[in-house]
Formats: C-alpha cells, sequence, structure tokens
C-alpha cells in the first residue's frame, strides 16, 4: 500500500466497554429480500434493513432493470416490481458485494434480454465458474471468460424445468442464486448439491425462509436436494434482522474488555449462521484449542483476532473458502497478526493457527494493518487496537461494504482514534 493510504489508529480504551449499539440489518437478509420483492408483482416494504455498499449495488441493479426502489427512511426500502426483471442499458456495476452478483447472475436467465454482470477488481477474482455451469445447463445462454465475472446472460425470459447438480463447495451462494431464480422457471426446478461440501448450510435456510416469505414453495427433500414450484413471487412486508457478524464484533469487544454491549436482541433470536459465533466468543479467554470456520465463516476474522488474546492457542479449520473472500482472509489474518508480533499466527495448508498471549494487551506493538479492501479485516483488526497501543487500520472506510457506522458504534462506547476516521 502506498504511504499515502488513509490509516486510523485505534487507542485502547482503559475501561470496559459499556452501552447500547444495535447492529445493523442483515446484509445477507436484505439482499435476498430486495431480490425477491424487485421480482414479486406490488409493492413489498422492507424494515429494519441494511443500507451499505453491498444492499446499494443490489437496490441500484434492481433500479437498472426497472424495478421502482424507495427509501422512505436509513432503515426501509419499499420496492415495487411487475413480477419482471427489464434488460439493463448498461452492465451491472456490483462492486464486490459477492451475495448481489451471484444472485443476479442466475436472477438475469429470468430476463428477457442480455444482462451483463460485473464487479470491481476484488470481484472479477471471486469464482462464478460452477454457477455459470450449472445455468447452462438448465438451457440458459450464459458466458464467463475467465470463470469469475464479467459474467454475459443472454436471458430469455425464464428457463424450462429442470433438475440441476451444482458443486457449492466454494460459495454456497451458487445455490442460494439458483433457487431463488427457480421459481421464474416454466416448470418445477429441482436443485442438487454435488457431494456434501458446503460452507456455511445456514445460508441456504435463510435463502429458503426469504423465498417462502415472498411466496414461493420450496420443498426440501434431503439434506441435498431442493424441489422448487414455478409459482413465481408475491409481494410481501418484510422485516430483517440485524446482522449477525456485525454482532460479532460487539460480542467479541465485550468479552476482550470485559464490558456490557446490549445489541438490543440475544444472540439466541439470530437465524443467521454466525450467531453460532456467539457460543464461541464467549468462552474467551478459555477459547477451543479446535475452532471449526465453516458453518460460522465471516465470523472467523472476529475471533482468530480474539484468539490471539486467549489463554491458549487456537487452530482454525474449515477455512479453504474463506481464501475465495472479499480477499484471502486466512492470509491476510496471518499477516496482519504477524505484523503485531512475528510467530503470532501462521498458516499450514488452509488452517490458521493463532499462538495466543494474554500478555499482549497493554503493550506498544505498533503495526500497520493491510486489510486488502476487506471490510471484516479491517473491523476484526480493531479489536486488537482496544488492547494494544499502536494499531492502525489501513483503508478504514472498507467498512461501508456491510457496517457503515462501525467506526461511530465503537466511538459511542467510548473508542477513541488518530487519523483519518471516514
Ligand atoms: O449467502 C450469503 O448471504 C452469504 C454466504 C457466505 O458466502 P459463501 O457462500 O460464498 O461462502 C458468506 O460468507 C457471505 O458473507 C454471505
Ligand atoms: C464474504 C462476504 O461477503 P460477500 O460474499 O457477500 O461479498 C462477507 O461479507 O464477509
Amino acid at each position: 500500500m502506498s504511504d499515502t493510504v488513509k490509516k486510523l489508529t485505534i487507542l485502547p480504551t482503559d475501561h470496559p466497554l459499556r452501552g447500547h449499539v444495535r447492529p445493523p440489518g442483515s446484509k445477507s437478509i436484505t439482499n435476498r429480500a430486495l431480490l425477491l420483492a424487485g421480482l414479486a408483482k406490488g409493492t413489498s416494504r422492507l424494515t429494519g434493513a441494511l443500507k451499505s455498499d453491498d444492499t446499494r449495488y443490489m437496490a441500484d441493479a434492481l433500479r437498472a432493470m426497472g424495478v421502482q426502489v424507495d427509501e422512505p427512511d436509513d432503515t426501509t426500502f419499499v420496492v415495487t416490481g411487475n413480477g419482471r426483471l427489464a434488460s439493463p442499458s448498461a452492465p451491472l456495476f456490483l462492486g464486490n458485494a459477492g451475495t448481489a452478483t451471484r444472485f443476479l447472475t442466475a436472477a438475469a436467465a429470468l430476463v428477457d434480454g442480455p444482462v451483463v454482470v460485473d464487479g470491481d477488481q476484488h470481484m472479477r477474482k471471486r469464482p462464478i465458474k460452477p454457477l455459470v455451469d450449472a445455468l447452462r445447463k438448465l438451457g440458459v445462454e450464459v458466458a464467463s471468460e475467465t470463470g469469475c465475472p464479467p459474467v454475459t446472460v443472454k436471458g430469455k425470459g425464464g428457463f424450462p424445468a429442470g433438475r440441476i447438480e451444482i458443486d457449492a463447495g466454494l460459495s454456497s451462494q451458487y445455490v442460494s442464486a439458483l433457487l431463488m431464480a427457480a421459481p421464474g422457471a416454466k416448470g418445477p426446478v429441482r436443485i442438487e448439491l454435488a457431494g456434501d461440501e458446503i460452507g456455511a448450510r445456514g445460508y441456504i435456510d435463510l435463502t429458503v425462509a426469504a423465498m417462502r416469505a415472498f411466496g414461493a414453495e420450496v420443498e426440501q427433500l434431503s439434506p441435498s436436494v431442493w424441489q422448487v414450484a414455478p409459482t413465481g413471487y408475491r409481494a410481501a412486508d418484510f422485516a430483517i434482522e440485524p446482522d449477525a457478524s456485525a454482532a460479532t464484533y460487539l460480542w467479541a469487544a465485550e468479552v476482550l474488555t470485559g464490558g456490557a454491549i446490549d445489541i438490543g436482541v440475544p444472540a439466541s433470536v439470530f437465524s443467521q449462521p454466525d450467531a453460532r459465533a456467539h457460543d464461541v466468543i464467549s468462552k474467551f479467554p478459555h477459547l477451543p484449542a479446535v475452532i471449526d470456520g465453516s458453518q460460522m465463516q465471516d465470523a472467523i476474522p472476529t475471533i482468530a483476532v480474539l484468539a490471539a488474546f486467549n489463554e491458549t492457542p487456537v487452530r482454525f479449520v474449515g477455512l479453504a473458502n474463506l481464501r475465495v473472500k472479499e480477499c484471502d482472509r486466512v492470509r491476510a489474518l496471518s499477516l496482519g497478526l504477524t505484523a503485531i508480533r512475528p510467530g503470532l499466527a501462521h498458516e499450514e495448508g488452509d488452517d490458521l493457527i493463532v499462538s495466543s498471549d494474554p500478555g499482549l494487551a497493554g503493550q506498544t506493538l505498533p503495526a500497520s494493518i493491510d486489510t486488502f479492501a476487506d471490510h471484516r479485516i479491517a473491523m476484526s483488526f480493531a479489536l486488537a487496537g482496544l488492547k494494544i497501543h499502536g494499531i492502525a487500520i489501513e483503508d478504514p472506510g472498507c467498512v461501508a461494504k456491510t457496517y457503515p457506522a462501525y467506526w461511530d458504534a465503537l466511538a459511542s462506547l467510548g473508542v477513541a482514534y488518530t487519523g483519518d476516521r471516514p
């Protein structure tokens, strides 16, 4: 990174963090609800929604396809669709929003006309070939030169009934994308997982729940087979729960500083997979020796930074697909922790081993953390800054992807900064 890059230095707190902070709405649920409301006929009201880069990309893409998306306040979208998405006049630019990119690639098959789905330089490195191949097998004309965006879909207003196998080893979003497009097909669609390898199965459950709320008929025939009826969607009023991945930073800040942060909802009410991180985080400073990240992937950066302060070392397993998120998160975590102190973490294959040292707290260990433009790397390393003097977060504005108010939220609990607060 260049010397001109913006940096935010976190000043360690000399007191436990106490107060109320409500995390923003769930990114995953907001982007599902926006799409389903856009595919429905009529007006849907989505409340408790996230307003951030990722949901703005989704909302703008829907607008470009003829959907009316109004924003009466900071947490509400009012979406009016006519049951069809129109062919946009320009490529859809979706930044580094994995959900928007994957979900809209499949939904583009329902458009009558061409759709180009594209993203930024990070998204252009994130694989989408398994989804492209599956759509092609369903009879959709679709092309991607590199196996990553841009993807060109020549939609014909739907696709025939069929049965499709999808390898979701790299991303569960491929399955969610196919499921959400399926009610627009000409007949029933059966979606089967190839192999049992799937990270974050809980995201598929979120998808099915959202689809049902917008009138779809989805039957789960086995743990790896879903059957979707060609019902289309109907408009609905839909309340979105707070973001569980965003909550993990607050849960971790609480245990790390011995404070009490009220996020307004108990961990037990979340339906998102990352809520399971609450149990793990509450064991700090006695985190388990081995933590499997496969079913709470987005919470791993949070727990890995927390693990640096644990009593005993932690091995993180089940991380293979963290390498194809906004950045290679296994590498970014290992590099960031090593920048704080050599030997604090290392990689073994796809595992991350954090050596752990409760004595880190209170030390001065100046480190400039390369966030690789990844919101979760920025937000998780800020936790280290609550305890260690000299932690500077590069490109702190990248939190706008899912939690634009993150720095303000920490400030409201008494955290202070020096440098370029976005
Ligand atoms: O379906 C979703 O909403 C998500 C699924 C997960 O991604 P992958 O399925 O690509 O692992 C997760 O990391 C992402 O933040 C959101
Ligand atoms: C992986 C993430 O996002 P996405 O895949 O939706 O870009 C994330 O938010 O951690």
